[in-house]
């Protein structure tokens, strides 16, 4: 069964197309990468998932259900969980304040938020800086923050929109322990530049550029395609 579907998406700013009729499937526990040359519209399109973006045309369908009218709140009751930039929302919170204020959306009772969130600092590596004020971390340890934030919630879907970037190479390994760790339970829908990133955890790889879907495969297959290295890729990725 799929958790996530879209039919015909799309998003126009000002007459110009973004995403452009995108209808794509992710079955439940898959980790599923979104990859595409920047300007791909990838942020726009997820961004209409999660409903911080009203379409233009198309639907989405989360859980079985249509919510391509639900608020972003709804949807993120309904279990779909993104990172978004905490720092600039709350900046005074220390670490832990900030992971147990997301633990609450959905915590049975307080004990439990309680240990969710101990768990999931240490899980993400950022336990020693609990008492840390978020906006007083490192670029890095924020990414960090805004990954506990989403799975804290322990969502159906968690989309996270490059969460390697300013990552140190010993975090970005934890990363990718940590998305293996919760794959299965939970559906990752991962936006990323970093090609070994996506190689080495995609179940499946959704190729855009231009607003549409460009070619959709299995890691090997993404790689070894022709349209897909000329449009993205590059020499870059085919040296490396
Ligand atoms: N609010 C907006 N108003 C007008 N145009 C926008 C808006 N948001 C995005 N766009 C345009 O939509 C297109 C797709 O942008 P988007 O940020 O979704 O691409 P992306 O694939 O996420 O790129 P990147 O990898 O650089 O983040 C771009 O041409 C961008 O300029």
């Amino acid at each position: 069964m799929s958790i996530l579907r879209t039919e015909n998406l799309s998003k126009e700013f000002d007459g110009l197309v973004s995403v452009d009729d995108v209808s794509i499937e992710i079955p439940n526990g898959q980790i599923r990468a979104l990859i595409g040359p920047n300007g791909a519209g990838k942020t726009t399109f997820v961004s209409m998932l999660c409903g911080r973006l009203k379409a233009t045309s198309g639907r989405v369908i989360f859980d079985s259900c249509n919510v391509s009218d639900w608020p972003a709140h709804r949807r993120i009751a309904t279990g779909m969980g993104y990172t978004f930039q905490i720092t600039s929302i709350f900046p005074d919170m220390t670490v832990q304040q900030a992971v147990a204020l997301a633990a609450r959306r959905n915590a049975k009772d307080k004990r439990c938020a309680v240990r969710r969130v101990a768990n999931v600092l240490q899980r993400v590596g950022l336990a020693d800086l609990r008492d840390i004020t978020a906006g007083d971390l490192s670029y890095g340890h924020q990414r960090l923050l805004e990954l506990a934030m989403g799975i804290v919630q322990q969502p159906k879907l968690l989309i996270l929109d490059e969460p390697t970037q300013g990552l140190s190479d010993d975090e970005i390994e934890n990363f990718k322990s940590l998305i293996r760790d919760i794959a299965g339970d939970t559906t990752v829908l991962l936006i990323e530049h970093n090609m070994s990133v996506v190689m080495e955890l995609a179940d499946f790889i959704t190729v855009m550029d231009a607003g549409r879907v460009l070619f959709e495969g299995v890691p090997q297959a993404v790689k070894e395609d022709a349209g897909v290295q000329k449009a993205y890729l590059g020499a870059a990725y085919v040296a490396a």
